[in-house]
């Protein structure tokens, strides 16, 4: 596609418990997203590591091949509340990494840098690629911080770096757009980014037109506002390829 190439399509999970996510895991793998992203924040047994260990080996298990993004997204970047401290989010990122039930990792940019350092050595020592993400549902940074954010993930040891923020203008998408393509240009690791809701609905489909390497779309169930159906997001990038030449 002009400008990047075609982006990888990411569907999220978010199940409660493991029967949910087993079942939300079939139907999702049906649609044959290119990544599944386990949202483990929403999964109720969070704080007994053995439960999450069965319910990832349910989950890669349906997935049937499909490389699996484990996420426990921080409540102060829009993730659910959960009843475990961070030492014990390290401890349960630790156990799911050395289980190879999954593919990758995402963890914010923004916890404390030793907990960054760990997440990126557990990672690198079982293999698995790490997304630092970066989320504010409230607004879009000013554009230097937007290149800042994405600078700072690969500063920090990122396999690829992830923005997602909320617009309140279409100049706030236009410039999500910008500050993606100038990173896509100028970082040595792939750059994924989206602007959430319905404003920005519209970068879920031309992302990849900009240099965002994945977007993400509903399989099952949204994990984010403004996620468009996988049918939909797959028939827009075929478009956008064919008018593209890409
Ligand atoms: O970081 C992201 C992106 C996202 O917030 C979105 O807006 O699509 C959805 C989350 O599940 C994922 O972890």
């Amino acid at each position: 596609m002009a400008g990047g190439r075609v982006p990888a399509i990411c569907a999220p999970l978010v199940g409660r418990t493991r029967a949910a996510l087993a079942a939300e895991a079939a139907a999702v793998a049906a649609r044959q997203p290119d990544l599944i992203e386990w949202r483990v924040d929403f999964f109720e047994p969070l704080a007994d590591t053995g439960e999450v260990l069965a319910a990832a080996a349910a989950v890669k298990q349906a997935a049937a091949g499909i490389p699996i993004l484990f996420t426990r997204r921080a409540q102060r970047e829009g993730g659910q509340p959960i009843p475990l401290s961070e030492s014990r989010v390290l401890d349960l990122y630790a156990a799911v990494a050395a289980s190879g039930t999954v593919d990758a990792m995402d963890f914010e940019m923004e916890n404390a840098p030793a907990d960054v350092a760990r997440v990126r050595e557990l990672t690198r020592a079982h293999g698995l690629a790490l997304v630092l993400s970066f989320h504010d549902f409230q607004r879009t940074p000013p554009t230097p911080d937007l290149q800042q954010r994405f600078a700072q993930a690969q500063r920090l040891g990122a396999d690829v770096a992830k923005l997602a923020v909320m617009p309140q203008s279409m100049e706030d998408v236009h410039r999500l757009l910008g500050a993606t393509l100038a990173a896509s240009q100028s970082l040595t690791i792939p750059v994924v980014s989206m602007a959430m809701g319905g404003l920005g609905a519209v970068s879920r489909l031309c992302g990849g037109v900009f240099g965002s390497a994945l977007t993400f779309a509903v399989g099952a169930a949204a994990s984010a506002p403004g996620q468009v159906p996988i049918d939909e997001v797959r028939a827009t990038l075929a478009v956008l390829q064919r008018a593209t030449g890409a």
